[in-house]
């Protein structure tokens, strides 16, 4: 049966890397049959724009009748003076809770060929293969109440407030022990138990869980050494499982350990792996509408897509197997040259990075 696909470009570079995202999906489709219908959507700031709100009802629509979600980005300078409730961002977030997204995967690995894209030397990140899985619906991002209060005294005040309850806690301590299992057998949960109630709260409640998964190993790190650890020795993690908050900036953190942050998929998947797959990148207003973003973190998006919700390991394997290839060919976006001269890589743009993978996959 035909999958339907919604297709939501969002801001900035959002369009510029969706499509060649897109051209993936359409030489899969005519190429190796892969069933699908694409129909595109507005979400963030463009939404804002032409429909008066970042989440349009038929976005939210086309979102939930949908087999998978594809997003590029969302936000931008021209959004910021807005009211935080109809920032771009609101889209973003009203979309993972509306569809329930409660698990973020942020598989942060090494190509071999990148090692000398990373900021770190080569020994400490080469073979690196780490899984940030992070709580995505809940935490300070959703916390009640929220807000800007003019205090007795006339002293203006904002305020977020940071709650976990046990069972949203319990279902994404399965995602990251479930995940463990599948691979070297080691979970590390992170969380600032020493400061944070609600994350005492979240070791008490990953331990109990952790009692129903005894091949894993358990460790437990407070935010601030993980951050600290994941540049002196990254190679030490396996599956990280974390809050929304401390995920959100331990894997952009992680992104640099692997050359850019234009190198890192994800894939927010709901209790019965539908999912929204994107970047975990942003708009990038800095690069937006130069044509030099790089472009490999959708398409692998793209892969995790197929793998997650489409089931179809087979083609999600190809893409990763034409990324690989376009980058041992010497192919570089601006943001993974590293500090090599163009002479030993070739300097591409987007959309030649897009027609390279598409080449590789014809191969
Ligand atoms: N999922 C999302 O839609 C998402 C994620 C993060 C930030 N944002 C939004 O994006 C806007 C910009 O945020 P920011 O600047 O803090 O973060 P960002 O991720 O957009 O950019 C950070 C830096 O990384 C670079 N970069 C990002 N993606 C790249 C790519 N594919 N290729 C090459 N370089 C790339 C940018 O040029 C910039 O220098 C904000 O409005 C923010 O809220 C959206
Ligand atoms: C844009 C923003 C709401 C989002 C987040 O904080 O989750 C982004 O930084 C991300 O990592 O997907
Ligand atoms: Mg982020």
């Amino acid at each position: 049966m035909t999958k339907t696909i919604a297709i939501l470009a969002g801001d900035g570079i959002g369009p510029e890397i969706m499509a060649e995202a897109v051209k993936v999906l359409n030489f899969l489709k005519t190429s190796h049959g892969l069933d699908i219908a694409l129909e595109e959507g507005l979400v963030g700031g463009i939404a804002y724009d032409v429909k008066g709100h970042p989440l349009p009802p038929e976005t939210l629509e086309l979102a939930k009748r949908a087999d998978a979600v594809m997003l590029g980005a969302v936000g931008g300078v021209k959004w910021e003076p807005l009211d935080i409730s109809l920032r771009p961002e609101k889209g973003l977030l009203g979309l993972r809770s509306a569809l329930n997204l409660f698990a973020n995967l942020r598989p942060a690995s090494i190509y071999p060929e990148l090692a000398d894209a990373s900021p770190l030397k080569p020994e400490i990140v080469s073979g690196l293969d780490i899984l940030i899985v992070r709580e995505l619906t809940g935490d300070i991002y959703f916390g009640q109440p929220r807000g800007i209060r003019t205090l007795e005294n006339g002293e203006r005040q904002g305020f977020n407030t940071m709650v976990y309850s046990e069972s949203e806690i319990e279902r994404i301590a399965h995602v990251g022990f479930q995940s463990a299992q599948k691979r070297q057998k080691k979970l590390c949960s992170v969380d600032k138990a020493n400061v944070l109630e609600c994350t005492e709260f979240w070791r008490e409640v990953v331990i109990r869980v952790g009692k129903q998964y005894p091949d894993v190993e358990l460790s437990h790190l407070y935010v601030d050494n993980a951050a600290m650890q994941l540049v002196r020795y990254p190679k030490q993690f396996d599956v990280i499982v974390t809050t929304n908050i401390f995920g959100d900036i331990l894997s952009d953190l992680a992104s640099q350990l692997t050359g850019s942050i234009g190198m890192l998929p994800s894939a927010s998947l709901d209790a019965n792996n539908k999912g929204m797959y994107e970047p975990i990148h942003g708009s990038a207003p800095d690069i937006a509408g130069k044509g030099i973003a790089n472009p490999l973190a959708t398409i692998l998006s793209v892969a995790m897509m197929l793998r997650f919700s489409l089931n179809r390991a087979d083609l999600a394997d190809k893409i990763e197997t034409a990324v690989k290839k376009v980058l041992s060919d010497g192919l570089r976006t601006r943001d993974i040259l590293g500090s090599a001269t163009t002479t030993q890589y070739k300097l591409v743009n987007t959309q030649e990075m897009g027609a390279a993978v598409l080449n590789a996959l014809q191969a």
